[in-house]
C-alpha cells in the first residue's frame, strides 16, 4: 500500500479519467464546427450536451453496482472502450444520428470513470492521504477539461472534424490498452478487509444498504449542491452569459473559464488536505462553500446594471471552489460504508451533483425564452441572451443551493447523531475553535 506500484496503478487510472473528460467536453468547443457539419441549429447541440450528463447521471447506480461486483479495474477498462467505440462514431458521422448514438456511448463509458478511479484508491493507498488523493483525480479530470480548451480547438481547426475527433479516439484507445496492462484492483497481498462487517447477498439489498447510510446521503446532497452551479457554467451557460449577456469578447470569456479551471486545481488539494486534518469538520466546511456560492451569485445579479469585471472574477473563483467542494461527497461516502459497498456508495454520491445539472441547464433555458417572448410582446427590443434575462434564470440555482444547504444541514444532523451511538460526540465549530485557542495560548 501507498508504494511507487500504487502511484503508477492510480496515474493510469488518473489519465483513463483525463482522456473521459476530454472526451466529455470536447462537443461543446466543436460548437459552430458541428452545426456546420450537420446542419443543425446550436441549441440542439447545446440540448444533447445536457442528453449526455443525462446519460451520465442515469448510469451511476448501474455502474456503482457493477463497480461492487467486478473491480474498477474491469470497469475502467470498460468505460474507457466504449468510449473509444463512442468517439469513433462521432469522428465518422456525416448525420446528427450517429453523432448522438456516439455521445450516448461517450456518457456511458465516462460515468463508469470517476467512481472507479475513485474506488481504486481505497484499495492502494490507506491513512489520510486517501483523502486528498480523491481531490487530486478530479484535479487531474481539470487538465482533460483544459486539454480541450485550447490544444484540442487548434486541431480541430488545423486537421478538421474527421481527424481530430479520430485523435480523441486514440487517446482513448491508449488508455484502455495502458489500463489493461498496469491497473489491478488491488495490490498482491489485497485490500484492507472490511470482513467483520456483515452485508446482505444480493446486488438490490447491497444498494439499499448503501443508501442507508447516513454518510451517503450527506455525499449525495453536497454533490447536488456544489457540482451544478459549475457544471452549469462550464458545460452550458458559461459562455452565452459572458459574451451574449455581458458584452465579453470571447477571447475574455474563455479567459473567464479558464479561471474557473486553474482555481479548482488550487483548491481541490487544499481541501483535501482540510478534509484529511479536520474529518469531523467536512460539512462545516461544505455549508461554507454553499453558503459563499450563493452569496456571490446573489451579490452578482442584484447588482445594479451589468456587474464589473472584478465581481465577474470573484464569481468565478467561487466558481471554481464549488467544484473540488462537491468531491468532498465521495470522502463521506469512503468513511461511512465498508468498501466492498463503496462503488454503489459512490455511484450515489455522483448523480447528485449530474442530476441537478440536467435539471438546471434546461430550466435555465426555458426562463430566458419566457423572460425574452415576455419582454418582446411588451414591445422591447432584446436578444434571447440578454443579461436581464440572465438575472431571473440565473436565479433558478439559488433554489438548488438553498434545497441544498438545508440537506445537507438534515442529513449531517442524522450522521451526528449516528456517530453520537459509537461513542463519537461532534461539538459545536465555536467550542472547538474556543478549545483550540486556549489550547494555544497555554
Ligand atoms: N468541474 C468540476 C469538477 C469537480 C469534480 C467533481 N467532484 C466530480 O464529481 N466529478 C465527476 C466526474 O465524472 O467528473
Amino acid at each position: 500500500m501507498n508504494s511507487a506500484r500504487s502511484w503508477l496503478v492510480w496515474g493510469v487510472g488518473a489519465f483513463a479519467y483525463i482522456a473521459a473528460v476530454l472526451h466529455r467536453s470536447s462537443l461543446g468547443v466543436a460548437g459552430p464546427a458541428a452545426a456546420e457539419r450537420f446542419e443543425v441549429q446550436a441549441t440542439l447541440l447545446s440540448t444533447l450536451g445536457a442528453v449526455q450528463i443525462g446519460v451520465y447521471a442515469i448510469m451511476q447506480v448501474p455502474v456503482g453496482v457493477l463497480l461492487d461486483r467486478f473491480g474498477p479495474r474491469v470497469l475502467i477498462a470498460g468505460g474507457a472502450l466504449v468510449m473509444t467505440g463512442g468517439q469513433v462514431m462521432v469522428a465518422l458521422a456525416e448525420e446528427l444520428p450517429l453523432a448522438v448514438a456516439g455521445r450516448v456511448l461517450l456518457g456511458i463509458g465516462d460515468a463508469a470513470t470517476f467512481i472507479s478511479v475513485i474506488r481504486l484508491q481505497s484499495g492502494w493507498f490507506t491513512g489520510p492521504i486517501v483523502a486528498q488523493m480523491s481531490q487530486w483525480t478530479a484535479v487531474s479530470g481539470q487538465l482533460g477539461q483544459l486539454l480541450s480548451t485550447v490544444p484540442f480547438v487548434w486541431l480541430l481547426s488545423q486537421v478538421g472534424w474527421t481527424l481530430s475527433f479520430g485523435t480523441l479516439a486514440i487517446v482513448g484507445a491508449v488508455a484502455l490498452v495502458l489500463v489493461l496492462l498496469l491497473v489491478y484492483d488491488a495490490p498482491p497481498g489485497g485490500a484492507p478487509t472490511t470482513g467483520s462487517i456483515d452485508l446482505p447477498e444480493g446486488w438490490w439489498p447491497r444498494l439499499l444498504t448503501a443508501f442507508r447510510q447516513p454518510g451517503t446521503r450527506l455525499g449525495f446532497w453536497t454533490h447536488f449542491s456544489l457540482l451544478s452551479t459549475t457544471n452549469v457554467f462550464l458545460l452550458l451557460w458559461g459562455y452565452p452569459m459572458l459574451v451574449d449577456g455581458l458584452g465579453f469578447s470571447s477571447g475574455e470569456a474563455a479567459g473567464f473559464m479558464s479561471i474557473v479551471v486553474f482555481t479548482g486545481m488550487v483548491a481541490g488539494p487544499i481541501l483535501g488536505v482540510a478534509t484529511a486534518r479536520f474529518p469531523l469538520r467536512r460539512s462545516t466546511l461544505v455549508l461554507c462553500i454553499v453558503g459563499l456560492v450563493a452569496l456571490v451569485w446573489t451579490v452578482v445579479l442584484v447588482w445594479p446594471g451589468h456587474p464589473p469585471t472584478w465581481l465577474v472574477v470573484v464569481l468565478v473563483m467561487a466558481l471554481g471552489v464549488a467544484g473540488p467542494g462537491s468531491t468532498v461527497g465521495f470522502d463521506f461516502a469512503r468513511t461511512f460504508n465498508p468498501l466492498r459497498l463503496l462503488g454503489s456508495a459512490n455511484g450515489i454520491v455522483n448523480m447528485g451533483g449530474f442530476i441537478a445539472s440536467f435539471a438546471i441547464m434546461p430550466i435555465i433555458g426555458i426562463v430566458l425564452d419566457v423572460v425574452h417572448s415576455v419582454r418582446v410582446a411588451g414591445g422591447e427590443d432584446v436578444g434571447l441572451y440578454d443579461w436581464e434575462g440572465f438575472r431571473i434564470a440565473f436565479a433558478v440555482q439559488l433554489l438548488v443551493l438553498g434545497l441544498g444547504f438545508a440537506m445537507v444541514v438534515r442529513m449531517r444532523r442524522i450522521t451526528r447523531s449516528r456517530l453520537r451511538e459509537e461513542g463519537i460526540e461532534v461539538g459545536p465549530i465555536w467550542a472547538a475553535l474556543a478549545a483550540w485557542m486556549r489550547g494555544r495560548r497555554g
